[in-house]
Parts: C-alpha cells; structure tokens; sequence
C-alpha cells in the first residue's frame, strides 16, 4: 500500500481557502443514518479517552443497540426540510462569508468541512487543490478551545496533510471565546431576544459539557466557557451572579463537569427562580443539542419543576453582527495572504 496518497502532479497557487468546520450530523433523521455517525464520533478517543479494547465493545454492543433509535427520534423533532439544523445553518453561514469576499472583490473561496461523517476535510481540501488553492485556512466553529471539540476537528486536518505528498500551506484558529466582536455580537443578539432583560431571575449559559478528566488533564475547556460569560455578563451590564454558567449534553456515566444545566433546570425553581432564559454560547450553530435538549426538553423539565417562564434564545447563526465579526476574524487571519 501506499503510503502518501495518489495525486495528479499540479501547481497549488497563492490562492486562498478558507474552510469552515463543525462537528457533523447524520444525513437523515433516521436510526440507520444516525448509527454509523454516532460510530464514528465516538470511535474518536479525543471524545472517549479509552482504549479500543475497553470501550469498542461497550461501544458496539449497548451504545450503538440502544442509542440510534433515541436519537433519531430527537432529530426528528428538530429537522427542517432543507436537512438538519446543524448542516443548514453552516451552509448559510458559508454562503453569507462567500458573499462578503465577493462583495470585496477579494479572491477567497470559502467552503465548509464536518468533523465526523461529509463533507470530511479531506475531501474538501483536495476539492480546493483542484481549483489550485494552495494556502487554506481552517476555522473550527467553537468559540473555546476543548481536545474533544477542536482538537478532534484539527486532528482530522493533521491526519490527512500527513498523508498528502503536495501540502498547502495552513492556517487555524484554536479558539476565539474572548474575541471583543463575538462578545459583541452576543450582548446585541440577547438585548434584541431579551428586551427586557433585567426582569429575568437568571440568565443561563449553557455550554456542552466535557468528562471532568479532560479538564483534569488540562484541557482548558471550563476556563475559557467561564472567561466568555464573564466577559458577556460584563457586556451586557449584568451582575456575575445574575448570570449562571452551566455545562449540558452529559454522556455516559463517568463525571462532567458542573454545574450540569439539567440539574439546574431541576433546582432552579425549588429555589424561588422561577423566570429564565437561557442561551448557548459556544455553540455557534444551532442543532440537535440546543433545539431539542434546551430548547424543547429543556423547557418542560423547567416547567416540569415548577418553573413559570423559560426563554429559549437562539445561537448566533447568521445573525449579522455574528457574520461581520466572523468575516473580520477571517480576514486578520489572512494577513499577509490577501
Ligand atoms: C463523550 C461524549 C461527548 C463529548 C466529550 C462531546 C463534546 C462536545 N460536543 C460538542 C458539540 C456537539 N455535540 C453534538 C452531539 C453529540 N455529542 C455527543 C457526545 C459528546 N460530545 C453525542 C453522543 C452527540 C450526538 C447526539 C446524541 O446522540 O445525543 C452536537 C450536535 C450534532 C447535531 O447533529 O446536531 C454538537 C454541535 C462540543 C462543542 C463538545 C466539546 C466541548
Ligand atoms: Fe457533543
Ligand atoms: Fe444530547
């Protein structure tokens, strides 16, 4: 076997690509669709540190039996026409970045990549090789750095540029969860959902959570979640302690770290806070763990609990100051390409 892959002999210009990535969904709602994309995912020991041998049978056996089926369900109450939320919005987003480097008149083609499942970021790497890009920007979509996140993203990256005998050249951008134009952007979007903000008995950020152990280990995931709210709260001219920082998405039976938004969700009322709205901020996109954890199951179990109102405000997608802010990131990291 080889070891470099195969490729035509051609020229890679000082042509520009910017490729953004998100972590990837399954193509349809279904439980055949959402298997092999759950395999893949957590096949990955940056999202399951364990060894093959430990966890590929728990993995293949209990997992993989049970888990599909629930999720695709999930999906199903969150899925547009156009496909799943996740995959739609990055698509929109791409688009929208594509429109100000037209607009420009800068020649930039930006383009999108999925972690797990398509386009995979080999695929569109050797898609902008063809057209003779040869410098290429990657741009994980995650606000704060976390290995199960971003470094799952980049590693994918890595993995494939060792494998090439013609590399571009690359630029990435580990983690942008302080940048003043994505604070901005958020403090914006809330005052726009939240006109009357101060009435609110808290406002919950609620980030996916990671394995306590990460964290442990170094991962600087839970530092840089409290760095962004702090400078959020700050923004919006809110007292820290009006504001909750909490971690939701638990998978599995080891310790994430806390605070988890389900269990806030739970105590919250018993405890005289009763009106909240709650917002993500590190995802960038919405999809199946904003829609339908937060802001459908989310708010039933507040209610559930004896919760009166419960606002759910939505990532920041393609709102424009977030698409502004991302094309300024976009074009400081190009300085010196364009
Ligand atoms: C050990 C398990 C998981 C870790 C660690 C983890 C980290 C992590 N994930 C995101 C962003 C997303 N995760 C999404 C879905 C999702 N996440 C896990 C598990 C872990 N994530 C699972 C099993 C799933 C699949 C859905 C399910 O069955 O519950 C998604 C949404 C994908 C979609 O199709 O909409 C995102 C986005 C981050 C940022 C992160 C670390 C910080
Ligand atoms: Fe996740
Ligand atoms: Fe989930």
């Amino acid at each position: 076997m080889a070891l470099f892959k195969k490729e035509p002999q051609r020229t890679l210009t000082q042509k520009v690509g910017v490729l953004l990535m998100n972590l990837g969904t399954p193509e349809r709602p279904e439980a055949a669709s959402v298997k092999p994309f759950l395999k893949e995912f957590l096949s990955d020991t940056r999202v399951v540190e364990l060894p093959a041998a430990v966890w590929q049978p728990i993995l293949r056996g209990a997992i993989l039996t049970r888990r599909p089926k629930a999720s695709a369900e999930n999906y199903q109450k969150v899925w547009t026409e156009q496909g799943s939320p996740l995959a739609v919005i990055l698509q929109a987003q791409t688009a929208a970045i594509q429109t100000y480097f037209q607009a420009k008149k800068l020649d930039v083609t930006v383009d999108y990549a999925m972690t797990y499942g398509q386009p995979s970021i080999a695929t569109q790497i050797e898609h902008f090789k063809q057209q003779g890009i040869g410098r290429i920007f990657i741009l994980p979509l995650y606000p704060q750095y976390s290995g199960s996140a971003t470094g799952a993203a980049l590693d994918k990256l890595y993995a494939d540029l060792m494998k090439q005998r013609n590399m571009p050249s690359i630029r990435t951008l580990r983690s942008y969860g302080e940048h003043a134009g994505y604070i901005s952007a958020m403090s914006q979007h809330l005052r726009q959902h939240l006109p009357q903000l101060h009435t609110y008995d808290r406002i919950v950020f609620s980030y996916h959570g990671v394995p306590q152990n990460h964290i442990d280990a170094g991962d600087p995931y839970q530092a840089e979640c409290l760095q962004t709210s702090q400078l959020l709260a700050q923004h919006l001219g809110l007292d820290n302690e009006h504001c909750i920082t909490a971690f939701q998405s638990r998978f599995g039976r080891a310790k994430w770290v806390e605070p988890s938004t389900q269990n806030l969700l739970d105590t919250l009322p018993k405890q005289g806070v009763k009106k909240i709205a709650v917002f993500c901020p590190g995802f960038s996109a919405d999809c199946l763990e904003t829609l339908e954890e937060i802001a459908i199951a989310g708010k039933a179990q507040f209610e559930a609990a004896g919760g009166t109102e419960y606002t759910y405000v939505p990532c920041l997608n393609t709102e424009s100051a977030w698409i502004e802010t991302l094309c300024s990131m976009i074009s400081n990291e190009l300085m010196g390409w364009i």
